[in-house]
């Protein structure tokens, strides 16, 4: 019983990993994302989920500021990584984003070796001393992206070269050569088939013991098989937060109870 109340309140104090505070995004004059705050966990799976054009995607991007790249495209508000501000001028949007690792909807190797793939970010980084060390983080990369086996006698062969799975796997690799804290997946398997689709959600849930993992997807069915907390979002609204079993089975706004019964979406 005692063991019990323990591992609960373990549940219960994992780490802040990322703080949002009042976040508004907007799009020349789209008001895209309104008021959200949230806390994310550490060593937690988080889901983002909602309709079509609700924010999703905005909000992902804010949190290791690929934003930026969007001329057009205004954040406002606070996000704290560990307690630090990311949009502060100090912070390096490169080195933020070794930290705050993202995984695209479209694998998207680069056109060089598989080898070269997953040792170009700890090269420019400075994360490998020599070439003893770069071989490491290579292998330890994707030994946790689940591909080592799958690639080990081939290192040279192009990245491109490799089914669409594996080419996510490879990109989930690349992600996580640099050691980062959190990896963002925007909609990571919508290009898969269902076996490489089951593998890569496998992986999710490995990850986690190591990273704070942010995934949005259209599919409700994935955000219940592999994340812990989920976010419902609503024409740029946060419109609830909370553990996912909740979410989907006692939700506590009608909007989100339409979203999951299929009424709006
Ligand atoms: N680069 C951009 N320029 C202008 N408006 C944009 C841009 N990206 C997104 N928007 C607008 O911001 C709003 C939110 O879009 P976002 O892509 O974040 O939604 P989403 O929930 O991820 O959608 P989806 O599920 O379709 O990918 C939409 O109204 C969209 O048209």
């Amino acid at each position: 019983m005692n063991d019990m109340r323990l591992t609960e309140r373990d549940v219960n104090t994992k780490e802040i990993k990322i703080e949002a505070r009042q976040v508004q995004v907007f799009y020349g004059t789209t008001h895209a994302l309104k008021d959200v705050d949230v806390e994310i966990e550490d060593k937690t799976v988080t889901a983002f989920i909602g309709p079509s054009g609700c924010g999703k995607s905005t909000f992902l991007r804010c949190l290791n500021r690929m934003n930026d790249t969007i001329d057009v495209c205004r954040v406002q508000g606070d996000i704290l990584l560990d307690g630090e501000d990311i949009y502060d001028k100090r912070v390096d949007p490169v080195q933020l984003r070794a930290k705050v690792g993202m995984v695209f909807q479209k694998p998207n190797p680069f056109p060089k070796s598989i080898y070269d793939n997953v040792a170009y970010g700890p090269k420019i980084h400075g994360l490998a001393r020599t070439k003893v060390e770069l071989d490491e983080v290579v292998e330890s990369s994707l030994r946790r992206a689940a591909l080592w086996n799958e690639v080990k006698d081939r290192l040279d062969a192009p990245g491109t070269g490799l089914s669409g799975g594996q080419q996510q796997r490879l990109c989930i690799a690349r992600a996580v050569a640099t050691s980062p804290e959190v990896l963002l997946m925007d909609e990571p398997c919508s290009a898969l088939d269902p076996i490489a689709t089951a593998q890569v959600e496998e992986l999710i849930d490995e990850l986690r013991q190591s990273y704070s993992v942010v995934i949005v997807t259209h599919s409700m069915q994935q955000a219940a098989r592999v994340s812990q907390k989920t976010a419902f979002f609503h024409l740029g609204n946060l419109v609830e937060f909370g553990e996912t079993s909740k979410i989907f089975t006692n939700p506590e706004d009608p909007r989100t109870e339409s979203y999951i019964t299929g009424r709006i979406g």
